[in-house]
């Protein structure tokens, strides 16, 4: 039931959020030279790439407005008698929203990124005129296939099975008002939110789609969702306390399994996502019983800096290693309720303070509390106090 529901809104996530788009490029073809007086072609336009000025530009409204998805410069116009050089094509600019990493369909590259407004990348270059050397015949423009990735540009990025509390963490948090429900998968498409802190400082927290075991693979479109943690400059994991069941089929999972899992999923994705700045949020801990749940979880993970080996779980992605007893190193863990709002003005506090990269003083750190910079990978161990911890 679960997967017959994840497929209709995966359908209709596609015809919603669109992030990624194929689009036919072509530079304009030259101008025809002149053989009886030696006239040369203009050259055809070339075709490139620039940064919207128009925040509201999204990939969906690109594919909306041009249903063709071709971008064809001007073709260069032939030399005449009265102009013997005929005039250039024009170019044409492109745009699109921030963002996106263009890559050409034909071999995978990277051809370049589009992340600010004054970005331009020369796609398509226009052919030459005909002249002399190729019989006054005019030269094709370049032809090109690409895929335009989105990669959202977020402060934080949200990290966390289906169900965890991130969508109600966000809600809490910033001034977004994302789907909430008690099943899986309520979150089908990336969702942003802006906190105001006072100073008028604004940071983004991207809420993604929960991720399931074997994310790694693309299962539960892993990759789309996790593509989009690559750009954040922290990630945010939300758990829930009290462990996760994806349905009656699949293994229960502990809040320390969840985390194991987590972080197996991203290292197998992309290794270095895992020295990216990190906090843990541990929700739902208004619920009863937490405390002394989250207690254990804690002394768990505080043996875990003193290297305890995890039970392993088979890996999915590369069955030759079958050790998987990692677990991300977290700047800090917030037991929260994103519910209620128990620990959410520590975290906020806490996210602009790694963002900014300022010196940490909240008392929410313990042990030496010094070089928590968002630059630093050193991390902190976890106490064994409920309300403040640091791993
Ligand atoms: N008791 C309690 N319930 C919570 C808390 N946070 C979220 N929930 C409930 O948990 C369920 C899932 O919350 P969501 O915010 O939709 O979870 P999610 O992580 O966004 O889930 P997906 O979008 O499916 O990945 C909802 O029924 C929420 O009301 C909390 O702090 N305490
Ligand atoms: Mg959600």
């Amino acid at each position: 039931m679960v997967f017959l529901t994840r497929t209709l809104l995966l359908r209709k996530y596609s015809k919603e959020f669109v992030d990624k788009l194929r689009i036919h490029v072509r530079g304009g073809t030259g101008g025809n030279g002149l053989p009886t007086l030696g006239g040369v072609g203009g050259r055809g336009g070339d075709v490139y790439l620039v940064g919207s000025q128009d925040p509201k530009l999204t990939l969906k409204s690109m594919k909306d407005r041009y249903p063709m998805k071709r971008f064809v410069a001007d073709t260069g116009q032939n030399s005449r008698k009265n102009a013997l050089s005929g005039l250039n094509g024009a170019s044409i600019y492109v745009q699109v929203p921030l963002g996106i990493t263009v890559i050409d369909a034909a071999n995978h590259k990277v051809i370049g990124e589009i992340s600010k407004k004054t970005d331009k990348i020369l796609v398509s270059r226009g052919g030459r005129g005909g002249m002399r050397s190729t019989m006054f015949r005019p030269k094709y423009g370049q032809r090109r296939n690409l895929y335009l990735d989105l990669k959202l540009i977020a402060d934080v990025g949200f990290v966390g099975f289906p169900n965890a509390g991130k969508s109600t963490l966000l809600s809490r948090l910033s001034n977004a008002s994302p789907k909430v429900a008690s099943y899986p998968f309520t979150t089908i498409t990336p969702q942003i939110g802006l906190i105001q802190y006072p100073d008028f400082r604004k940071i983004q927290l991207a809420d993604l789609p929960g991720l399931v075991e074997g994310a790694c693979l693309n299962k539960g479109r892993g990759h789309s969702f996790l593509k989009h943690i690559e750009r954040t400059k922290l990630l945010l994991f939300v758990v829930d306390i009290h462990g996760f069941q994806l349905s009656p089929k699949h293994q229960f999972r502990d809040a320390l399994e969840t985390l194991q899992l987590l972080t197996e999923e991203l290292k197998l994705y992309d290794e270095t996502l895992l020295s990216k700045p990190s906090l843990l949020a541990v929700n739902k801990m208004d619920l009863p019983g937490s405390e002394k749940v989250y207690q254990e979880l804690i002394d768990e993970l505080n043996k875990w800096e003193g290297k305890i080996i995890l039970p392993s779980f088979p890996k999915i992605c590369h069955p030759i290693d079958t050790e998987s007893n990692e677990i991300m190193k977290f700047k800090e863990v917030f037991p929260i309720s994103a519910q209620t709002g128990i620990g959410s003005q520590e975290l906020t506090t806490r996210i602009r303070e790694l963002i900014d990269n300022r010196t940490f003083t909240s008392k929410h750190m313990l042990g030496t509390g010094d070089n928590n910079g968002i630059s630093s990978t050193e991390t902190k161990h976890i106490t064994s106090n409920v309300s403040s911890s640091v791993h």
